[in-house]
């Protein structure tokens, strides 16, 4: 790929937000005008959290400031293979902290798309039917090789995974499906679904939020060394180059050698 990705870096959250609503806000309008929706994938763990508050805070007013969640379609990048009320839910996890504090009326409904409960038993069956609603909404599998998400929103673990994409896993190496099962997720719970490698690739823009320090070492190994560009982020680096951008803070960076940025 050549180009770097992009990274940004705040003191805390609070200070990160306004300018991943920046971000996000470009990339809506981008969308929007290239073919009047907007299309995004989220993952679990803290992002839909830090989402909420860039979304939800208070903009100016003008058009370039303010979601229209009526064009959004949102997919799950990675999601358990539980209820959708279940507390291991992404879905329940993304409805209880950005989904359910929208004001409607204001800015509209997105439409959501989670995994079907009827296949849970299943994680291949899960994926499987997964795949086909996103066959129904990117266009038929013969007509496009991979489906195009506007934007993917990422958290990235301890261990360098994103997704449901965990170090050395055979799921790495999987170029056909777009939605893969996993039964021995080393973060539980085991079960999951999750968007593939080349489908994450594909993305036009892909967005990695990972803050604290808790992240430091992790980043250290995926910006300073060989290793670190063999794990899932890294891969997602290598793989994608400046269409990537990192939203961190400052002690998930401490120590760590890559240039950074304070704004867009
Ligand atoms: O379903 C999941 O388990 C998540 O989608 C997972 O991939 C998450 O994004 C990372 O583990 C980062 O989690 P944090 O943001 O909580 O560090």
């Amino acid at each position: 790929m050549g180009k770097s990705p992009n990274v940004y870096s705040f003191p805390g959250v609070a200070e990160l937000a306004p300018t991943l609503r920046q971000y996000v806000l470009a990339q809506q309008q981008a969308s929007i005008e290239r073919h009047g929706t907007f299309r995004v994938a989220v993952s679990g763990g803290s992002l839909p959290k830090t989402l909420a508050q860039a979304l939800l805070a208070k903009g100016d007013g003008t058009p370039a400031d303010t979601v229209d969640f009526n064009k959004w379609e949102i997919f799950f990048a990675d999601e358990r293979c539980v209820p959708l009320d279940h507390e291991d839910s992404n879905y329940k996890l993304l409805k209880d902290e950005l989904l359910n504090k929208i004001d409607k009326e204001a800015f509209g409904e997105p439409k959501v798309y989670p995994i079907e409960e009827k296949y849970l038993n299943d994680a291949q069956e899960c994926a499987d039917q997964y795949e086909k609603q996103l066959v129904s909404v990117f266009a038929a599998r013969d007509s496009v090789k991979l489906p195009l998400f506007d934007l993917l929103l990422l958290g990235c673990g301890p261990d360098g995974h994103t997704c449901s994409l965990f170090p050395e896993h055979p799921l790495l190496r999987e170029t056909d499906a777009w939605v893969l099962s996993i039964s021995d997720s080393p973060k539980p719970p085991p079960k999951r679904i999750t968007l593939s490698l080349p489908v994450v690739l594909h993305g036009a823009k892909i967005a990695f939020v990972a803050t604290g320090a808790g992240k430091k070492d992790i980043f250290k190994s995926i910006f300073e060394t060989e290793e670190g560009r063999a794990l899932p982020c890294g891969l997602v680096n290598e793989g994608a180059g400046d269409k990537v951008s990192w939203f961190t803070d400052n002690a998930a960076l401490e120590g760590v050698s890559v240039p950074r940025r304070g704004s867009l």
